[in-house]
């Protein structure tokens, strides 16, 4: 082992732990470092080993396939030294933010991973748009990251029974998700959330504005502990720069803060989707039909529950409508899957017409 108990205590700040160690075993046998990737560029990354911040080439880790080249959050197997040192393997991921490009070939792009936690910040300042938080959490979902949502500026809202209205109508969005509300500049809840995101790695996701900064700054304290990135220029000395990609959280934990994770939107969400919409995909298993489509068959669950108030038509709508953007996303590398939708189609516009003639002729609801 070339590693002692002392880098592994030095590691342990930018979430290696046992599992990390056991998987890293065969590299370190080879006398490779293990480090955590704070950033990529231009074929060369950042990381963060027990010896410090290093530069790294990646050539060695750079397949075709875009979603697995090195990206901010993985774990590698560097070079103990030597000019250029490279990247040797990365360890597998346990998660991963994925966004799909908005070109024709639609090719994802991976974002950051090994996250833990997915914090989506909500600004309680404006409107509650349901739908955008939906949005980010079948992201969120989709990455393999725990979501938890926290609702911003609560200060801004001027009664507790007000809050407690906005709080509820987030929560019923948000199955089996954590809603926070947080005010930074009031300090209320920011320990409650440094507590959760102690033990993993996390992302703030959110829209401009909503107050991911404000909630960094927050949780960092001032105790800001920023990446230094060493870099060799030319051999004309060490210049060094200072990047927030990667933070170590003085309350534990690490935040990774990418400006590409800033902007995600499109994605494709998948089976991020059906976890964001979970009580649905529940009552889907009671309709009486497998293949049923919410619309107007017989015995349909989802459809029995907007009856009698438990779902709101509005959570079915948008369930629909990034089930469908999903596919589309899908569709355009996938031939076959767009072959599929096409039946589909077909499928629903032959069950509609029986539906229809069904209505008509033989007394159906
Ligand atoms: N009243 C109040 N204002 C806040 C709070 N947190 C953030 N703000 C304000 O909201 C605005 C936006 O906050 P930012 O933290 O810059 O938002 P952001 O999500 O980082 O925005 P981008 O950098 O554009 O992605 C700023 O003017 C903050 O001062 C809060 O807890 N209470
Ligand atoms: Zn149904």
């Amino acid at each position: 082992m070339s590693f002692s108990a002392d880098s592994e205590r030095a590691l342990a700040p930018y979430g290696w732990d046992h599992d990390w160690a056991a998987q890293f075993t065969p590299y370190a046998e080879q006398g490779l470092l293990p480090g955590r990737v704070v950033r990529v560029d231009r074929g060369q990354c950042d990381v963060l080993t027990a010896d410090g911040a290093v530069r790294a080439d990646t050539a060695f880790v750079t397949p075709h396939d875009p979603l697995r080249v090195v990206c901010t959050g993985d774990w590698a197997a560097v070079d103990p030294g030597g000019s250029p040192r490279y990247v040797r393997a990365c360890l597998p991921r346990r998660t991963a933010f994925v966004r799909s490009t908005s070109s024709k070939r639609s090719e994802g792009q991976i974002l950051a991973a090994n996250v833990d936690w997915a914090v989506i910040a909500v600004s309680l300042a404006a409107e509650l748009d349901l739908g955008r938080i939906e949005r980010f959490l079948a992201l969120a979902w989709e990455s393999g990251a725990q979501p938890l949502i926290v609702l911003t500026k609560a200060d801004l809202v001027p009664d507790a029974a007000g809050l407690g209205h906005l709080v509820q109508d987030v929560q019923t969005t948000a199955p089996g998700v954590q809603v926070l509300p947080v005010s930074a500049t009031a300090g209320h809840g920011v320990d409650v959330l440094a507590a959760i995101v102690a033990g993993g790695t996390s992302v703030l996701l959110g829209v401009s504005g909503a107050g991911k900064s404000t909630l960094a700054n927050a949780l960092l304290g001032d105790d800001v502990m920023d990446v230094q990135a060493v870099r060799d220029v030319d051999g004309k000395g060490r210049h060094t720069t200072t990047t927030r990609n990667l933070l170590a959280l003085p309350g534990g934990g690490v935040l990774i803060d990418t400006p590409g994770l800033r902007g995600v939107g499109l994605f494709d969400a998948g089976s991020g989707v059906e976890q964001a919409f979970s009580e649905i995909e529940e009552l889907a298993e009671e309709c009486r039909f497998h293949d049923c489509a919410h619309r107007s068959e017989p015995g349909c669950a989802v459809l029995a529950a907007i009856d009698d108030g438990t779902l709101q038509p509005r959570r079915l709508d948008s369930y629909r409508k990034l089930v469908r953007e999903n596919r589309r996303n899908v569709a355009k590398t996938d031939a076959r899957l767009r072959a599929d939708i096409r039946k589909e189609w077909k499928r629903q516009g032959a069950f509609g017409r029986a539906a229809r003639a069904a209505k008509e002729g033989h007394g159906l609801p």
